[in-house]
C-alpha cells in the first residue's frame, strides 16, 4: 500500500483529483468505480471545475458506484444516485447510460446478481473509496467476508449515526437501516484503488487498515493485499500511523 500524507482536506482532494484525471486522460474509455459520503465532495467539485476549464471529456467513461441505501428511490435527495448527479454527473459531458449505481429498490437478489455481472463484464480501472469510522468500505461493515460480492447489508448503528450527522439533517430515524453494496471481492478486483481519509475520526480506522493485522473486523484491512492501492490521508487521519 502506498501511503501519501498531506496537510489537510483540500490537499487530499487535489491529490486525489490529479490521480483520477490521470486515469481519465490516459484512457478516455476508463471504468471508474465511484464513492459517496462527505469525503469525495471536494474532489468531485475539482473534477467539475477541470471539465469546465480544460474540457476533459467523460463522454466514453463508464462509472460504477459502490453502494446505495435500501428503500430510497433514485430521485430521493438522500439517495446516492441523487448525490452523484448533484455532485458530479450533472456538470460533466457523461452519457447517463454509462452511469451505474446499484438500485436500492425492487428485487434486491436480482439487482445484486445483475450488478455483479455488470462488474465482471466491465473491469474497474480505478476504485475510489472513503472509509467509515469503523473501517467499512462501501457499506461492507465489520464481519463481512473478504470474498463477498454485491450484497444486501444491515447497517451498524455507528454507521447510521455517522450518516445521520452528516446527511439526513441529523434525523437518525430517516436513515435507512439497510443498503446494497459491492462486496469486498468486487473492490479488490479493481486494477487500482484510491482511498481518501480525512479527520481524526478516521485515525483508528486508517491505522487498522494500513498497519494492524488484517482482519474481517476491519474491512478496509483487506486492501493490504491489493497490488496497487493508494491511501491519501491528511495529518489528522494519519496521526496513529507509524510508517508515514
Ligand atoms: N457508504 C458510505 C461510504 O462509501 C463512505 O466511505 C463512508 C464514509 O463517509 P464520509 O466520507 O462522509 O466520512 O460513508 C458511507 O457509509
Amino acid at each position: 500500500m502506498k501511503v501519501i500524507v498531506v496537510k489537510n482536506y483540500e490537499e487530499a482532494s487535489q491529490k486525489a483529483c490529479e490521480i483520477m484525471l490521470d486515469i481519465v486522460k490516459s484512457n478516455p474509455q476508463a471504468n471508474l468505480g465511484l464513492a459517496t459520503g462527505s469525503t469525495p465532495v471536494r474532489m468531485y467539485e475539482l473534477m467539475r471545475e477541470d471539465h469546465k476549464k480544460n474540457g476533459t471529456s467523460y463522454k466514453d467513461i463508464k462509472t460504477f458506484n459502490l453502494d446505495e441505501y435500501f428503500g430510497l428511490d433514485q430521485s430521493h435527495p438522500q439517495s446516492y444516485h441523487y448525490f452523484m448527479c448533484h455532485n458530479l454527473f450533472n456538470e460533466l459531458d457523461i452519457n447517463m447510460e454509462n452511469v451505474h449505481v446499484p438500485k436500492g429498490q425492487g428485487n434486491i437478489d436480482e439487482e445484486c446478481e445483475s450488478y455483479n455481472k455488470l462488474l465482471q463484464e466491465n473491469p474497474i480501472d480505478i476504485q475510489l473509496l472513503g472509509i467509515g469510522s469503523n473501517g467499512h468500505i462501501g457499506f461492507n461493515e465489520p464481519g463481512t467476508p473478504f470474498d463477498s460480492v454485491t450484497h444486501k447489508v444491515d447497517l451498524k448503528q455507528s454507521t447510521i449515526e455517522d450518516n445521520a450527522r452528516l446527511f439526513f439533517d441529523g434525523k437518525i430515524e430517516d436513515v435507512p437501516t439497510q443498503a446494497v453494496s459491492m462486496g469486498i471481492a468486487n473492490i479488490m478486483a479493481a486494477k487500482k484503488v484510491l482511498l481518501i481519509a480525512c479527520g481524526e475520526g478516521k485515525a483508528k480506522a486508517v491505522y487498522g487498515m494500513a498497519e494492524a493485522p488484517k482482519t474481517i473486523d476491519l474491512p478496509a484491512s483487506a486492501l493490504q493485499d491489493h497490488p496497487d492501492c493508494i491511501l491519501i490521508a491528511d495529518e489528522a487521519a494519519a496521526s496513529l500511523l507509524k510508517n508515514k
